[in-house]
C-alpha cells in the first residue's frame, strides 16, 4: 500500500507528521518526532530570531470534554541558532521542516537570508498566523502584508518554502488568499493554524482557564475539524497543482487523516492530539488509515486525494 507524499522533489514515506508547536521546542522532543517509524517529517517549534520565554502560565489547556484545546504560549522557542543548529546537524532520511515565525517583516527576512545562505537543505515553513503575541495581528489577515513579505522573500529566498496559513471563515477571503498565494513559487501551504483568540470557561470556577490576554488563545482538536477541512479543500481548489497542500486540524483518527487526504492534503499533521496522546498517536493514526483505504479496496493515497465528492 502507497502512503507516501512527495513535495518539492522530497519523498515522505509516511504523510504524518506534529504539528509545528506541539512536540518541538527541544532537540530531544524532535528526535522522539523524527525517531518514529510511523512519521514522514518533523517540523520545528516556530523560531524567533532569539530565545523566548512565552506567555506567562497557566497558557495551555485541554478540554475535560476532550473536545480540544486552547493555547496563548507566546511563541516560546529556543531561539533561531538553537533550530538552525539542530536542522543543519540532524542528517537523517526524513525531511525536516524548519518553521520560521518573525514578530516583524524584517526578522522574518533577516531569518531566512541565514537559512538560505546555509547548509540546511530542507524545507521551510513561514508562520504567519501566530494568534497569542500580543499586540501583534496574525499576518496572513493582512492580504497586503502577506504580499509584501512573500515578494521580498523571493527576491532572495531559492529553497523550498510555504506558508503556514489561519483558518479562513469566508469565500471570498478564500479567493483573496489564493489570487496572493499563487504569484509565487510556493513549495506547499499548510492550513490551518489554530482558530485564534477563542474563549474556553471552567465551569468550576466561572474563570477563563488561562491566563495570558484575559484567557483568549488558540483553539485546536477535535472542535476545529469542518474549519480545517474547509480551508484545505477551498485552498486545493483555488491554488496552482504545483503547490502542495500540507491539512492540519482536529486530526484524532485515521478517518480524519483521510478526510484531509480527500479535500487534497498532501502532508497531514497532528497538534492536540499529539499534545495528549504522545508520539505512538503516529502509529495509531496510519494503521487505522491503511485500515480505510483496504475497507474501500484502494492501494495508494493518490487515488483518494483531492477525490472529495459534491452533491451533483
Ligand atoms: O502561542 C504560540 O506559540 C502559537 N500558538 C498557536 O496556536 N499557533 C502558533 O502559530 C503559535 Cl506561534
Amino acid at each position: 500500500m502507497n502512503l507516501t507524499a512527495n513535495i518539492a522533489g522530497f519523498n515522505f514515506d509516511h504523510i504524518l507528521l506534529n504539528a509545528a508547536g506541539v512536540v518541538c521546542q527541544t532537540s530531544d522532543e524532535l528526535d522522539s518526532v523524527l525517531a518514529s517509524d510511523y512519521t514522514g517529517a518533523v517540523v520545528t517549534k516556530s523560531a524567533t530570531p532569539s530565545l523566548r520565554p512565552g506567555n506567562v502560565s497557566p497558557r495551555y489547556h485541554e478540554l475535560t470534554n476532550g473536545l480540544g484545546t486552547i493555547n496563548s504560549m507566546g511563541l516560546p522557542n529556543e531561539g533561531f541558532d538553537y533550530y538552525m543548529d539542530y536542522v543543519t546537524q540532524k542528517q537523517t532520511d526524513k525531511p525536516i521542516f524548519f518553521s520560521v515565525a518573525g514578530l516583524s517583516k524584517q526578522e522574518n527576512l533577516d531569518m531566512l537570508h541565514k537559512i538560505e545562505e546555509s547548509e540546511f537543505n530542507g524545507l521551510v515553513e513561514l508562520n504567519l498566523s501566530c494568534p497569542n503575541v500580543p499586540g501583534k495581528p496574525q499576518t496572513a489577515y493582512d492580504s497586503e502584508t502577506t504580499e509584501e513579505i512573500l515578494t521580498e522573500v523571493f527576491s532572495f529566498f531559492t529553497k523550498p518554502l510555504g506558508v503556514k496559513l489561519p483558518p479562513y471563515f469566508d469565500i471570498v477571503h478564500f479567493d483573496n488568499i489564493a489570487n496572493i498565494l499563487n504569484k509565487f513559487p510556493l513549495a506547499f501551504v499548510n492550513a490551518i493554524n489554530s482558530i485564534g483568540n477563542g474563549l474556553v470557561i471552567d465551569e468550576e470556577t466561572d474563570t477563563v482557564v488561562i491566563k495570558p490576554k484575559g484567557g483568549f488563545g488558540g483553539v485546536g482538536g477535535p472542535i476545529v475539524k469542518a474549519t480545517a477541512l474547509a480551508n484545505v479543500r477551498a485552498l486545493r481548489q483555488r491554488l496552482n497543482p504545483s503547490i502542495k497542500m500540507v491539512g492540519t486540524g482536529g486530526v484524532t483518527s485515521g478517518r480524519d487523516v483521510y478526510e484531509h487526504v480527500l479535500c487534497g492534503a498532501d502532508l497531514v499533521e497532528v497538534g492536540s492530539q499529539l499534545a495528549i496522546e504522545g508520539t505512538s498517536v503516529f502509529e495509531r493514526l496510519e494503521k487505522e488509515l491503511a485500515a480505510i483505504l483496504t475497507e474501500k479496496g484502494y492501494n495508494s493515497l493518490d487515488e483518494v486525494r483531492g477525490q472529495l465528492k459534491i452533491i451533483e
